[in-house]
């Protein structure tokens, strides 16, 4: 159970499958909080029959809600909306529980999260088509946007709220139906968003949430002909498979996988604002984010001051349970993550990069680690070309433009980069060289409702959020009209 929290019908130890909500079996999923290892609940373990079932339900359910004026899926959204923010305090106790994260920073996510419900509810009344001049006397041509139909969606641990409404938003706007598997390190903020969703009056059958077997549901979800659009947020490696999977029935693809991102100081950076930035970009949850700074790189004539100043403010941040007072950095989601951070501090001291703070695990036990800053780090290193996913900075250092752009630029993945510079000629220079999806300019946080994520190269296909991140739900359809005399 969830200590505190103010409406317990938002913790429910079952998933949603085709209107109905299965209770867990012998064979349930033990879910454990990464802070303390206490078992917080059960799910059941479902596969390939429950997914088929929920891809049929919404396949029916889809039709009905795409019928619906666009005024009323936006009600029901605003509807949804509107709960989320009105449980924030309990949604994110439940993600505190399951993900580890600063119970603060936990109801951000959840702020987060509804803001995308928010920002589709409204993008759904502006679907518009095209009406173009006729290629011949008779003709009138008009193109119309069309919801692509039955919705795929898996999700990961890490943001185990806000990358289901990113998705759950835009898809129902557009007037799809959504079958969804979460992470099974994180079902219950899923499920809590299911009943928050029921109480808004999503039809029945329109959105499912599927815990269990990620195989078995997974193949079910890229087999099926009924599911047109496949979209997946994770690691490269399963986003790979899963477009492999897709491939016999041609779905509609959205992937938002792994990063590797640089953030870059030059000379004549505000140092102070670089380094509030660096905080953000590389500490949010605990370095746990696709978009988390993985390589610092600061121009020569800054480097001794912004190692100083980082090393200063990361000695103070505060490693502990996400429910306790003041905490900054929570656990790690598990002991394979404990493990790869441990691998990449390892590899980097014993090839010469210096430990300015941090570098073991926290005197708390369990998954808890120092956060930590490394100066003299080289391209030799793993921290170089792996993303660590955890409270580690690497600082690089580098000399003149084009060095750098080369190095920020010498990786397979392309999801975010950052840097800071004042010189206006330099700024458009080095966001233009970039080869990422996504760029923050003086900034360390870039994610928004508001604008287009996603990345380039391995880091995925497609976009999420913004105006764009609703046509990914449409079809465009061409009408030729002809006989018009
Ligand atoms: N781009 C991003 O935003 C994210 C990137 N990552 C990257 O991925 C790495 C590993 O994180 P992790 O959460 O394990 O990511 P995974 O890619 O392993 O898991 C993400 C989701 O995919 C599901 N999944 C796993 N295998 C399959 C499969 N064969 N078929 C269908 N679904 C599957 C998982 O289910 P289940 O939980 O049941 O295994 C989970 O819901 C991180 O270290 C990071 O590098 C991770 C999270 C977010
Ligand atoms: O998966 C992630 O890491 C998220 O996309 C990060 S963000 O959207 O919260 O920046």
């Amino acid at each position: 159970m969830i200590p505190h929290l103010k409406d317990n019908r938002l913790f429910r130890q079952a998933a949603l499958v085709a209107g109905n909500w299965v209770a867990p079996g012998p064979d349930a999923i033990d879910v454990r909080n990464p802070a303390t290892g206490e078992i917080i609940g059960r799910v059941p373990k479902l596969g390939a029959t429950e997914a088929r079932a929920a891809i049929e339900a919404a396949q029916a359910a889809q039709a009905g809600w795409a019928a619906r004026t666009a005024a009323e899926r936006s009600q029901i959204l605003r509807r949804w909306f509107d709960l989320m923010v009105a449980n924030k305090e309990d949604l994110g106790r439940i993600l505190t529980a399951e993900q580890g994260k600063p119970l603060k920073e936990a109801i951000g996510e959840i702020v987060y999260g509804a803001s995308f419900i928010e920002w589709f509810s409204e993008e759904a009344r502006r679907v518009y088509g095209d009406v173009i001049p006729g290629h011949q006397r008779d003709k009138r041509i008009i193109v119309l946007k069309q919801p692509i139909g039955v919705v795929a969606a898996i999700t990961p641990w890490n943001f185990p709220n806000a990358m289901i409404t990113r998705k759950a938003g835009p898809a129902l706007a557009a007037g799809c139906a959504m079958v969804l598997k979460p992470a099974s390190q994180t079902p219950f903020s899923a499920i809590a968003l299911a009943v928050l969703g029921e109480m808004a009056g999503l039809p029945e059958g329109l959105f499912s949430v599927l815990t269990g077997s990620a195989q078995a549901i997974g193949a079910e979800m890229t087999g099926n002909a009924l599911v047109r659009k496949l979209t997946f947020t994770g690691s490269t490696e399963i986003g790979a498979e899963l477009y492999r999977q897709s491939a016999p029935t041609i779905k509609k693809l959205g992937l938002e996988l792994g990063g590797n991102a640089p953030f870059i100081v030059f000379n004549d950076a505000d140092l102070d604002a670089a380094v509030e930035g660096a905080l953000i970009a590389k500490f949010r949850n605990n370095g746990q984010t696709c978009v988390c700074a993985n390589r610092i790189y600061v121009e020569d004539g800054v480097y001794e001051a912004f190692a100083g100043k980082l090393r200063a403010a990361v000695s103070n941040l505060k490693t502990g349970n996400g429910f306790d007072e003041g905490v900054d950095l929570g656990p790690l989601i598990d002991a394979a993550a404990l493990a790869k951070v441990e691998e990449h501090v390892g590899d980097a001291v014993s090839k010469g990069a210096k430990l300015e703070t941090g570098g073991a695990r926290h005197k708390l036990g369990g998954t808890f680690y120092e956060p930590t800053v490394l100066t003299g780090v080289t391209e030799d290193m793993l921290v170089a070309r792996e993303e660590t996913f955890g409270p580690v900075a690497p600082l690089f250092r580098f000399g003149g433009e084009a060095d750098v752009i080369r190095q920020a630029n010498a990786t397979e993945f392309g999801l975010a980069s950052y840097f800071y510079a004042r010189d206006i000629a330099k700024v458009f220079r080095v966001a233009e060289a970039l080869e990422y999806g996504m760029v923050g300019v003086n900034t360390g946080l870039i994610s928004t409702a508001e604008a287009p994520f996603g990345g380039v190269k391995l880091s995925g296909l497609g976009r999420e959020g913004s105006r764009y991140g609703i046509e990914e739900f449409l079809e465009t359809k061409y009408l030729c009209i002809g006989g018009v005399q």
